[in-house]
Parts: C-alpha cells; sequence; structure tokens
C-alpha cells in the first residue's frame, strides 16, 4: 500500500536553472539525499525554492546539473516513468475542478494504467487506502471545488500518495491548513518511509519534520545538512535577516523578531 512504500536515494548535482542566458535563478545545487530522508527547504521569498522543486521533478529542465533517482537521471527518463518515482503536491489549486474528490484521487494512477484500461481494483484500492490515510472518506463524493483550501490540501496529497511513489515533492504543503491539520500532515508524512522534500516557511514546523535541512539564499543554497545543524540562531538571522532566538527548552523552539536597523 502507498503508506508502506520505500524511499529513493535522490541526488542534485550542480542545478542551475534562468528563463534566459543573462537571468540564472538558480545556481550551482547540489545535495544528497538517503531514502527515506525528509528535507525541509526554506528561504525567503524569491530565494528559488519553487524553481529548485520544479527542476527536481522534472517540472523545468535544468540549464545546468543533472538529478538523479537512484542513479538514474531523470531528465533522460520518459515523464511516464518520473511519475511512478516521484508525486508531486503543488502551490497552486486547480480552482474550477468539476470532479468528485475521489476522482482526483484516482487520478493518481495515471502514471501506472496501461493504455486506455479502465481503472483497475488495484486501483480503486490505492485511491481508498489513501482516502482513509488522510481522513478524507466522508468527502469521497464531493465536488472538489466545493471543498475547503484545508481540504483542497488534503485530497492532494492523498493523490500523490495514490500514486505510490518513491519521493513525494511538496510545496508549501501547510499553506492553506489550520494548526491542527499543519500538525497532522507534518505527522503523516514523517510516518511514510519514502523520500520527502518540501518548502515550508514555519521554521519550527521544518526542525519537527526534517532529517535534513536546507536554506535557499539568492538562488544558492547556503547551508545543507542535518536539521539540526542548518536551523541554528546565525544561520537563520543570516538568511532571513531577523533576531532568532533558541528556546533551550524545547528542541525546534525558535522565536523571531525584526532586527534593530
Ligand atoms: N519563469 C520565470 N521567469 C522570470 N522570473 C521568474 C520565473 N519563475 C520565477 N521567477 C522569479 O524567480 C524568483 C524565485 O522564484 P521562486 O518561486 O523560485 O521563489 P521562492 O523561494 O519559491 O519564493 P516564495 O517563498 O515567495 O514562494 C522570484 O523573484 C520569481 O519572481
Amino acid at each position: 500500500m502507498s503508506c508502506d512504500a520505500i524511499g529513493s536515494r535522490l541526488t542534485a548535482r550542480d542545478i542551475g536553472w534562468g528563463p534566459n542566458a543573462a537571468h540564472t535563478l538558480i545556481e550551482k545545487v547540489s545535495f544528497s539525499l538517503d531514502a527515506g530522508d525528509r528535507l525541509a527547504i526554506v528561504g525567503p521569498n524569491g530565494a528559488g525554492k519553487t524553481t529548485l522543486l520544479r527542476c527536481l521533478y522534472r517540472g523545468l529542465v535544468p540549464t545546468t546539473g543533472s538529478v538523479y533517482v537512484d542513479d538514474e537521471d531523470i531528465h533522460a527518463l520518459p515523464a511516464r516513468k518520473v511519475a511512478q518515482k516521484i508525486g508531486v503536491v503543488l502551490q497552486e489549486m486547480p480552482a474550477d475542478f468539476p470532479f468528485t474528490v475521489k476522482d482526483v484521487v484516482l487520478m493518481g494512477r495515471i502514471p501506472w494504467r496501461v493504455g486506455l484500461a479502465g481503472w483497475t481494483d488495484a486501483d480503486r484500492q490505492q485511491a481508498d487506502h489513501a482516502l482513509e490515510h488522510l481522513n478524507l472518506q466522508h468527502l469521497s463524493s464531493r465536488t472538489f471545488s466545493t471543498l475547503s483550501g484545508g481540504e483542497k490540501q488534503r485530497v492532494l496529497i492523498a493523490r500523490a500518495l495514490a500514486q505510490q511513489p518513491q519521493i513525494i515533492i511538496l510545496d508549501e504543503p501547510t499553506n492553506h491548513l489550520d494548526i491542527r491539520h499543519q500538525l497532522e500532515i507534518v505527522d503523516l508524512l514523517s510516518s511514510l518511509k519514502l523520500t520527502v522534500i518540501a518548502t515550508l516557511h514555519d521554521i519550527n514546523l521544518a526542525a519537527d519534520f526534517a532529517t535534513k535541512a536546507a536554506l535557499m539564499q539568492d538562488g544558492r543554497m547556503s547551508a545543507f545538512g542535518p536539521a539540526r545543524t542548518v536551523f541554528t540562531e546565525d544561520r537563520l538571522s543570516g538568511t532571513f535577516g531577523v533576531k532568532v532566538r533558541k528556546r533551550p527548552e524545547v528542541t525546534s523552539g525558535f522565536t523571531f523578531s525584526l532586527a534593530a536597523s
């Protein structure tokens, strides 16, 4: 079942991308994840986090460098093969989607479909399992576009799980969620054996969730490593230009305030 799937290794080597030769948005990004790692990417608005994610899931072809999943260069693989390995949950929500929740989750099975065959029993089981995992069974017949932002987000995560990927990439997955659902999603992602890569704006949530962390600043990955070594007062204040204090009694208890000018 989707929740028992094992993650893959992912290696990014010297990734760079820009809309044209004179304009680079990310440069020389290199890092390596072991199977089952959970990477939190944090950084200021416009630092290049989403652009990096796009290169990692083959949404953009990097202008330099390569991305490997278990030694296979994803940009040399057909899109369908990559979709069998990497599930993606993006920030943009389809606004007017005339499908039920169950239909949307079943769409996660498209990379596994053979020819024009309809959904198989295995497809339906995977979709049901993902719906259960996200506590969404009661919404399965609702039209997706009638859901709240938080409910939509959970459906899109269920769709990614139904895809049975080894790696799941999420762009600000807790954005639309209230605090309880934020914690539930982070808990769920942490309970998977998959390799997970997520951009997050909440540093404390990121510190709780991540085995590895990366700081992005001005298109560069300025720090990467075990979360506890990356999330330090000095590094965070240098990256965000704010005063950062760590509360010693809590593992992930950072407080933030504007630095005196
Ligand atoms: N196709 C593009 N052409 C030109 N500029 C772009 C393009 N895509 C993104 N940008 C710009 O590149 C910068 C980085 O964007 P990106 O979305 O990767 O940042 P981010 O770190 O994810 O930001 P946020 O935290 O605000 O979501 C931004 O200034 C953005 O406007």
